[in-house]
């Protein structure tokens, strides 16, 4: 019945009424949250068109309910279909610690050359937080998301790939790593940085954002994070520069006075920004940062806004687009009809919102800060409120469907 989204050569989309999006449960919780989440978008969207427009979703394999059913983690058909269909969103998916499968979640954005990982941490009234004024707390983290040492290039301690490769480094480098060490490699190239802090900066432009940071940690990995804040900068120049001015600038022409329409681009240390970012949130606005540090931000920053059930995001590429929440399986809690389905609710909101359907996506927003302040939430949230009643992820997610309806 449904029809595929499409896309043209300038980049914008073309959405039909019906438009067929794939999914994947994912593993862990991935059921729970994906069932709370799929009812309150397709109640969001008959709410808001009256029945005009409805999403046709489509599951496709991925993960343990995939190795299941066919013995394959990530089948070639999941990825040829998300193409196809250009929009779809995801569950979180188990990665064994020390061992077994590399990252299936690593792999998808790999694959599909998602290569902005977009993490927005915005406060909701009256979600409970740990933070004076969370008021100020609006920021949106662009994380590189297909290399760095996240790619998983490593070899074991004691493979021959190993020694091999410490020898090399001793005889051609002259560097001295301890024997059986394991290797990671760190790869951080000019290219897939300059079209993430240029995705960024677009992104700043668009939202109304005065400032990109640069997080890196160059002044102990130049050449690979030093780097990235020097490619960062050129691209802005080359781009941006009738938009953007460094913070330099900023105080030796502007006397520290942002001219109207400028957007700032400054960098920062990445450890000392983790406190800035908790004492002075409003300084910051769009943070661009290599795969790594985005994924220890975006965990830490979610803190800010209610934790990692408030968290969405997505993953953007020029061909297609992968939504999911920042979190991972939980799987202490698979299964039990118990974590805040939010994070993976708010990453259909910014899917709908990429799709141009505002209404559907602002009534989620309105409907989830709707049932939280009438007391309805989840027991991450219940147990930052005194006299909060705990109530399951689906009790939660019908909440959050009669909010929308009395909004
Ligand atoms: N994109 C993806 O698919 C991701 C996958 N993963 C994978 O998930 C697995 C588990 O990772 P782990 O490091 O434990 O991190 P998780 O994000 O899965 O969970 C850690 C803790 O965060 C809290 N939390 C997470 N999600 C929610 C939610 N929806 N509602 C309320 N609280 C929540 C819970 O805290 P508390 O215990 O305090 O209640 C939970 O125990 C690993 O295999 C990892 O690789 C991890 C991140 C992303
Ligand atoms: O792929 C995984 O298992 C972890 C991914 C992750 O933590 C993230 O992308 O934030
Ligand atoms: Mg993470």
């Amino acid at each position: 019945m449904g029809e595929k989204i499409t896309k043209n050569s300038d980049g914008t989309l073309n959405i039909p009424d019906t438009p067929i999006i794939p999914f994947i449960e994912g593993d862990g919780i991935g059921p729970d949250i994906w069932h709370a989440a799929r009812k309150v978008m397709d109640s969001a969207i008959e709410i808001a068109y009256g029945g005009k427009k409805k999403a046709e979703w489509l599951e496709v394999d991925a993960g343990e309910k995939s190795y299941k059913k066919n013995g394959e983690w990530l089948p070639e058909r999941t990825l040829e279909t998300i193409r196809e269909y250009v929009v779809a969103i995801k569950g979180p998916m188990t990665t064994p610690v020390g061992k077994g499968i590399r990252s299936l979640n690593v792999a998808i954005r790999q694959k599909l050359d998602l290569y902005a990982c977009v993490r927005p941490v915005k406060y909701i009234d009256p979600v409970p937080n740990p933070m004076k004024h969370p008021e100020k707390v609006d920021m949106v983290i662009f994380r590189e998301n297909t290399e760095d040492l996240y790619a998983g290039i490593e070899w074991e301690s004691g493979s021959e790939e190993a020694r091999s490769l410490i020898a090399f480094l001793k005889e051609r480098m002259g560097t001295d790593i301890a024997p059986e060490s394991g290797i990671g490699i760190k790869p951080i190239s000019p290219g897939n940085t300059k079209r993430l802090v240029a995705s960024a900066i677009k992104y700043a432009i668009e939202q109304g954002y005065s400032s990109v940071t640069l997080m890196h940690k160059g002044n102990i990995m130049k050449f690979t994070e030093g780097a990235f804040s020097t490619w960062g900068y050129a691209v802005a120049k080359e781009q941006f520069a009738d938009r953007v001015i460094t913070e330099a600038e900023l105080y030796e022409k502007y006397d520290g006075v942002r001219p109207e329409g400028k957007i700032i681009i400054k960098d920062r240390i990445a450890d000392m920004l983790f406190q800035q970012v908790l004492l002075r949130p409003d300084e910051y606005g769009v943070i661009a940062t290599p795969n790594l540090n985005g994924d220890y931000i975006s965990d830490a920053l979610a803190a800010q806004v209610g934790g990692l059930g408030m968290a969405p995001g997505a993953n953007i590429g020029d061909e297609c687009a992968v939504f999911e929440a920042t979190h991972g399986t939980a799987p202490k809690y698979a299964g039990l009809d118990k974590v805040n389905p939010s994070s993976l609710i708010l990453s259909g909101a910014m899917m709908l919102d990429y799709m141009g359907w505002h209404e559907a996506a602002t009534l989620i927003r309105d409907g989830i800060a709707a049932t939280i302040k009438a007391g309805t939430v989840t027991y991450d949230l219940a147990r930052q409120i005194s006299g909060a009643t705990e109530k399951k992820c689906s009790e939660f997610a019908d909440g959050i469907v009669s909010s929308m309806k009395s909004l």
